[in-house]
């Protein structure tokens, strides 16, 4: 942008140009960063932020509880306090988290299989849930599935796989459970994650997109619908976390994430705890007050990339004075 910007003064853009690779170099010390500098004003606070006991007594559900955001959610409201059910296909992977977690918070995590793309599977694991721990006070749909694909490249199952995962899992998950919760004249938090691209959409991701988006029309709309059950509805968007569930799927080379980090303000990935931290908030009754909202969580990466000008970030002190006077010079349109 900024060599365009000055495109008609052919000269000064080269001298643009250069200096802004000088300047990168600068910050960065080589092209193979992994954070930029400005990463130092933002360190990760890891630490459960509530206190402690915050759920005491509470029942928490988290849909692909076993890896990645979902174990990290899982072992801050387990730390916090909560009994923990975790839920996906892999009993296997369900089970060494429960047993890890809760031998490190001295509270029991419960591992149960269920594929939500199969309403009768659901329904069957909510009657275990009900048997186990009667029905959860808080719910995390975070269960998803997706990979990198040009979209001519999609076959119809592909397509199926994940907004089926996506869509209709957080809808069947969402939807047994709020109808008994409503039977039993029950309250409870409903949490969804999405991603930042639910809002404008990607190319690549298509299916994913598409299914995030209509989670959040889900959850917006049940807001409305169901608060008078004494159900709250949010959503947390989160930017780029490191799992191995997501790089191994959308960026299998490695070679996307410098490119995220240097367009994200705060100059590095966010982490799981951190995640983890705002979704007890949001799921707690300090966030009772709290329905229909979309909290984005991505460390400035969404506006970084909206902004047209946003990559004059690179220009010095010295071009902005070269800038400055070419456009006063102008007089008249
Ligand atoms: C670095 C970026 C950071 C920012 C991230 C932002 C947003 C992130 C959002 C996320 O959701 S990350 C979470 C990612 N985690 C997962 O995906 C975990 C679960 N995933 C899986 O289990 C699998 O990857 C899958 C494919 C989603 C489901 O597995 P399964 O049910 O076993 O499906 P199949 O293997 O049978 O495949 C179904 C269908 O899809 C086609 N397909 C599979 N992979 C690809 C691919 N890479 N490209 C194109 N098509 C693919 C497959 O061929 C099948 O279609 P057919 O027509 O052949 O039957
Ligand atoms: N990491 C990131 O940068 C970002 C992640 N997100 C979102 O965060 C959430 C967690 O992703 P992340 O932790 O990174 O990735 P993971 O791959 O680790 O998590 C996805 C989880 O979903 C479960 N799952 C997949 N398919 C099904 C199914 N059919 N039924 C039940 N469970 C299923 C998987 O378990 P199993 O295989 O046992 O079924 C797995 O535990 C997702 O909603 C993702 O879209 C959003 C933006 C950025």
């Amino acid at each position: 942008m900024a060599a365009r910007v000055v495109g008609r003064a052919g000269r000064l853009a080269l001298v643009v140009r250069s200096s802004a690779v000088r300047l990168q170099s600068r910050l960065h010390g080589s092209t193979g960063l992994r954070s930029g500098s400005q990463a130092n004003f933002f360190p990760p606070l890891e630490d459960a932020m509530l206190p402690s006991g915050s759920f005491n007594n509470r029942m928490a559900l988290i849909t692909g509880g076993g890896t990645g955001l979902g174990r990290a959610m899982t072992a801050t409201l387990s730390q916090l306090g909560a009994q923990c059910i975790i839920a996906s296909r892999k009993l296997d992977v369900l089970q060494r988290t429960a047993e890890e977690i809760s031998s490190q918070t001295g509270n029991k995590v419960h591992a149960v299989q269920c594929d939500v793309r199969d309403p009768q599977a659901v329904s069957q694991c909510v009657d275990q849930i009900e048997a186990l721990t009667g029905l959860p006070d808080v719910i995390i749909n975070n269960a998803a599935g997706n990979f990198v694909c040009p979209s001519e490249r999609l076959s119809p199952n592909a397509w199926k796989t994940i907004t089926d995962i996506v869509l209709n899992g957080t809808a069947f998950v969402t939807l047994e459970l709020g109808k008994r919760l409503i039977q039993n004249q029950k309250g409870a938090s409903f949490l969804a994650i999405t991603t930042i691209y639910a809002e404008s959409g990607s190319g690549f991701v298509v299916p994913s997109a598409s299914a995030k988006a209509g989670v959040e029309a889900l959850y917006k709309s049940l807001a409305a619908e169901w608060g008078r059950y004494g159900h709250r509805f949010n959503i947390i968007q989160p930017g780029p976390i490191r799992t191995k569930g997501a790089f191994s799927r959308l960026d299998p080379t490695g070679a996307f994430e410098k490119a995220m980090i240097d367009r994200i303000p705060t100059g590095r990935l966010g982490t799981p705890a951190e995640i983890a931290n705002l979704a007890a908030y949001v799921s707690s009754n300090y966030a009772s007050w709290m329905s229909g909202a979309v909290i984005r969580f991505d460390g400035g990466e969404y506006v970084s990339l909206a902004g047209e000008f946003n990559e004059l970030r690179s220009v010095t002190p010295d071009q902005w004075k070269l800038l400055e006077a070419m456009i006063r010079k102008t007089k008249g349109s």
